[in-house]
């Protein structure tokens, strides 16, 4: 039978001849928790009484979102968590070390992987090639014990992408723009998988920005072939022999195909409160920026540093709007301090944050006060999301953001 990649993947891991509707029960490659949803998920996990991990080194123990800690509690519970992983075994990724979908695709995620984690952006590893999803605690606590946990086989939507992005239109902008097409919950429970020589052409980490929001869509998993392309990337970051070809066949069938011409898109702005509110830049120009947030697993890596400064270089932020900027991995960060672009950022008067969350879930980092408003690179901006819901976030992407510091206000990229 001609399958969609995610039929493809859950196949070869169980063994069937799976379709959407099946009800299947599949290995787990690797298993997740971040400090807020991992003390939840080890408590789960000793509740089973279960004497020991499944795949100690394939289980991850990520402390990024509130790194360092700035709060007595949440410094607690990392010592739980770093206890834990020192008594079973598992992975530690500790402050500093990097947000864990960054961290996933660099160190970890590899191709036709079955990847699940106590985050809903879990999805990113998606852009790689593997069937990565978000899961409550409870789920991810059984997949620590037993390594491996049930499925529902989604149908699958086709995007196509076709065409080629104009400058300073970003993969944030493609995946902005189909969370407005759709709506928050116009994937729900979907495989959303893309394609098309727009996609084709995509680098991985292009990629791995589409596939963290397609949970925005209330999609179980964001997708993309493995190709030339991912070879590259899992060469650049040392582990070319994790890399399989990976293609849906010819004639898969699709419950939806949307086709998006890339060159046809314009820079989007996802208004508040809601992703999908979404607008092109043009109709929101002029709006004050308070503080602007480059960063997050969405738009952290060495790409969105050089986006930011080749705006910002030989310019300054304005002075009534705050740049923060968060590399979203300590790689990230050295190779933006190699090429010179953490130094164009902080000229132009950018707060430099430790590699991590930051600000992105209100917790730390850049709170917003009363009447602000935030630009934030971020995948979101529900009421309250940045630690006031007195304050507004636009999302944007990385050539947006940068716009808006020199400007102050909402600003088109193609016009600065
Ligand atoms: C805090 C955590 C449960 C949450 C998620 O799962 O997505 C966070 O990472 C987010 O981005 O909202
Ligand atoms: S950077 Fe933001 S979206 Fe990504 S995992 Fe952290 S809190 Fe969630």
């Amino acid at each position: 039978m001609a399958k969609t990649l995610t039929e493809k993947i859950l196949s070869m891991k169980t063994g069937l001849e799976v379709k959407p509707g099946d009800i299947v029960v599949s290995p787990v490659d690797w298993a997740l928790v971040q400090d807020t949803t991992g003390p939840l998920t080890v408590r789960e996990f000793l509740s089973l009484g279960l004497p020991k991990l499944a795949n100690p080194t394939h289980t991850i123990l990520f402390i990024d979102h509130a790194a360092p800690s700035p709060q007595k509690q949440l410094s607690c519970d990392h010592t739980f968590l770093r206890k834990f992983a020192k008594d079973y075994g598992a992975v530690l990724s500790d402050v500093g070390e990097g947000v864990c979908h960054q961290i996933m695709a660099e160190k970890y995620a590899r191709p036709g992987d079955v990847i699940v984690g106590a985050d809903s952006h879990t999805v990113t590893a998606g852009g790689l090639g593997a069937f990565a999803t978000g899961m409550g605690s409870s789920d991810v606590a059984a997949a620590f014990g037993l390594g491996k946990t049930w499925f529902r086989v989604p149908e699958t939507y086709f995007i196509r992408l076709t065409g080629k992005l104009q400058r300073h239109v970003t993969a944030k902008d493609v995946i902005l723009h189909l969370i407005g097409m759709i709506g928050a919950d116009g994937a729900t429970y979907k495989s959303l998988e893309f394609g098309g020589p727009g996609a084709a052409a995509m680098p991985v980490t292009d990629r791995l920005t589409i596939a963290n929001m397609a949970v925005e869509a209330g999609a179980k998993v964001g997708l993309f072939p493995s190709d030339d392309a991912t070879l590259e990337y899992l060469t650049q970051q040392g582990r070319s022999q994790d890399h399989i070809r990976l293609f849906a066949d010819e004639d898969a069938v699709y419950e939806r195909v949307i086709d998006i011409d890339l060159a046809a898109l314009e820079p989007t702005v996802a208004r508040p409160h809601t992703v999908d509110n979404t607008a092109a830049v043009g109709e929101l120009k002029g709006i004050k920026v308070d503080q602007v947030f480059i960063g997050t697993c969405t738009n952290g890596r060495l790409e969105d540093l050089k986006l930011a400064a080749d705006i910002l270089r030989g310019k300054r932020r304005n002075p009534a709007t705050r740049l923060l900027v968060a590399p979203a991995s300590p790689r990230v960060m050295l190779a933006g301090m190699r090429m010179g672009y953490i130094q164009d950022l902080v000229q132009a008067g950018a707060t430099i944050l430790p590699p991590g969350c930051a600000g992105c879930l209100g917790v730390h980092q850049g709170v917003l006060g009363d009447g602000e408003t935030c630009l934030s690179t971020a995948n979101r901006n529900f009421l309250g999301r940045m630690g006031n819901p007195e304050g507004l976030i636009y999302l944007a992407s990385t050539p947006t953001a940068a716009a808006s510091a020199v400007t102050g206000v909402i600003t088109d990229p193609r016009e600065v």
